[in-house]
């Protein structure tokens, strides 16, 4: 059983608790006194929405049970604590460690994710649409010292001072902003989507230590680009770009960082291509390198969620699935969101050199679905020095769109141990630099052996750019197709050892090289695990054997994750 704390009162209440520190999410407007009460925890989005409503912190983890008979509600059923909000605004605490951490090991794992999926009487729709929880695991002597807090980003405060939603997320807009049935009406408000002034800054995706020490989370939003202190989780405030590029209301999510610059895209809606963008390490002055036309005649560039680099080369995906003007202005979601499928204009990437600037390759490919790249390389078939041949590897859901709509809440809250998903594989790009049309499109792994699951992938990112062998991602343990299972993919001889537990969901496999390490996979994947019993861990797998080294429970549930980094100490 676990102790649920009812807080009456106007204010977010601090309980503390032996080794732990927790931070209730805020109450409604009535004056009382604390209550204590016991009662078993209810992994649920119902329960979810009582914490705004009345404030309750469930402080302990317990195996969840059902919910009282009264608010059982079709499709509300009991759901997978991967899928529910986060019970406390923030939480730290020492975990116990179960195995051994090694003594190398030192250092911050951060993750992003979107773990808050309701603000008043109202549930959010979609996975992205959560408010940002930053999760940290802080190795330190064999010990971890762990901590999560929602990021304080103007779309959460106001939603929370506002008890509703006041800024457009992925798939929600705010009933503020809808534009009626008159095309006049509207008008405002396409200036305030196109200023950017409407959008959320709900930085919810990513958390990327840039090479000067800043810690930056993201999302697509480029006003979504918050700092914060990976040490106390606080947010510090947004991040500043000093250049005029903020007139591009998004970016991609996922930019490449190095120790010395960092590379990002940044889709123009107008003229539909991208510009490529460099940001020395220390500098707030993002350079445009270069920029990319759309090939084909569609209205939007293809969406940009990631991409990839080479040692000499920024790879640039146009997906048929499309950034839609038309989309972005709707009130109600399509089933693509804000994007539309143009299979018909073709799909095509891109090759620019970084440092000319120049477009050296631009083909075309078989239609394709992607939110990840996972590395590209280059290739010298004549033994030259000089690229051949690009390869890019990316997670791809056989061009199957429906992977978006799939990501609904409602869909991953009710779904269990069937196929659900579209199947997914490495898709692997070649790309030729001989001024040839086309690239291919290639299955790298066959899909079976990583249950035809495949996403939120990782390398070692010493490899980044480099000829590489090995993917650390979200497989699946047939016969179901959702990513519950961590597999470790040989690209070079075609295996893969899955890492799965009966109930178990992980989040992205984050990959951390052994410091002198000579072997690619000579290291640590360190993933958060949500529990079916309403529980979570981390746990360390050894980067070569793949076995578990160690795990750490935390004392209460945590939801999915997406994307982490890592701080080394000092
Ligand atoms: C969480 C994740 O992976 C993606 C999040 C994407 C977001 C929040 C996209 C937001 C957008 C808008 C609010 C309007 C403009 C288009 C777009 C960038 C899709
Ligand atoms: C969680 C996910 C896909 C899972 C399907 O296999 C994609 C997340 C994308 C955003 O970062
Ligand atoms: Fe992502």
């Amino acid at each position: 059983m676990a102790s649920l704390i009812t807080t009456k009162a106007m204010m977010s209440h601090h309980h503390v608790l032996s080794s732990t520190r927790i931070t209730t999410l805020y109450s409604d407007n009535s004056i009382g006194d604390q209550q204590i009460k016991t009662k078993p925890q209810v992994p649920h989005r119902l329960f979810a929405r009582r914490i705004f409503g009345v404030t309750r912190a469930v402080i302990n983890s317990a195996a969840p049970s059902p919910l009282p008979e009264k608010e059982k509600v079709e499709g509300e059923r009991r759901c997978h604590v991967a899928w529910t909000s986060v019970q406390q605004e923030n939480w730290e605490g020492e975990l116990t460690v179960q195995g051994k951490i090694p003594t190398w090991l030192n250092g911050t794992y951060l993750r992003n994710g979107p773990g808050l999926w309701n603000i008043g009487d109202h549930d959010f729709r979609h996975l992205f649409d959560g408010y940002s929880t930053l999760v940290k695991l802080q190795f330190d002597g064999g010990r971890i010292f762990a901590a999560h807090r929602l990021l304080e980003s103007d779309a959460y405060k106001a939603a929370k001072k506002h008890n509703r939603l006041c800024y457009r997320e992925f798939s929600e807009t705010p009933k503020s902003v809808i534009i009626n049935k008159n095309p006049f009406s509207g008008i405002g408000e396409i200036v305030r989507l196109f200023s950017g002034e409407s959008l959320t800054d709900n930085a919810n995706t990513g958390v990327i230590k840039l090479g000067d020490g800043r810690v930056m989370c993201l999302t697509e939003t480029q006003k979504g680009s918050i700092l914060v202190d990976h040490e106390t989780l606080e947010t510090i405030g947004k991040f500043e770009y000093d250049d005029v590029l903020s007139d591009h209301m998004i970016q991609s999510a996922h930019p490449i960082v190095t120790e010395t610059e960092m590379w990002t895209l940044i889709p123009d809606l107008v003229k539909p291509g991208y510009r490529v963008v460099r940001m020395e390490a220390g500098s707030n002055k993002r350079e445009v390198v270069g920029r990319v036309r759309c090939r084909s005649g569609s209205w939007g560039p293809g969406w940009v969620h990631s991409f990839a680099v080479t040692e000499n080369y920024v790879v640039i995906p146009e997906m048929p699935l499309r950034y839609s003007v038309k989309n972005l202005l709707r009130a109600e979601p399509t089933p693509l969101y804000k994007f539309e499928w143009c299979p018909q204009d073709g799909a095509f990437i891109h090759v620019m050199s970084k440092l000319t600037g120049e477009v050296v390759a631009s083909v075309e490919v078989p239609a394709y679905v992607t939110f990840h790249f996972i590395n590209a390389y280059e290739e010298d078939k004549n033994g030259d020095g000089k690229a051949t041949v690009i390869i890019a590897d990316c997670c791809e859901h056989n061009a199957d769109t429906r992977i978006l709509d799939m990501l609904r809440l409602d869909t991953l809250r009710s779904s269990h141990g069937h196929d659900v998903l579209p199947d997914a594989r490495i898709g692997r790009f070649r790309i030729p630099l001989d001024g040839s049309k086309y690239g291919k499109l290639e299955t790298a792994v066959e899909a079976e052996k990583h249950g035809r699951a495949m996403d939120m992938c990782s390398i070692n990112p010493l490899y980044l750019g480099q000829k590489y062998r090995y993917v650390y991602a979200c497989g699946a343990q047939r016969p179901c197709n959702f990513p519950n299972a961590l597999s470790k993919v040989d690209i070079v001889e075609k295996k893969v050892k899955n890492w799965h537990e009966h109930g178990m969901i992980p989040s992205e496999p984050f990959f951390v090289p052994r410091p002198g390490a000579t072997h690619e996979d000579d290291g640590v994947v360190i993933s958060i695990v949500s529990e079916e019993n309403g529980g979570s861990f981390a746990i360390l797998l050894d980067g070569s054997s793949f076995e578990e080294i160690a795990r750490a429970k935390f004392p209460y549930g945590l939801p999915y994750g997406l994307h982490g980094c890592w701080i080394p100490k000092d």
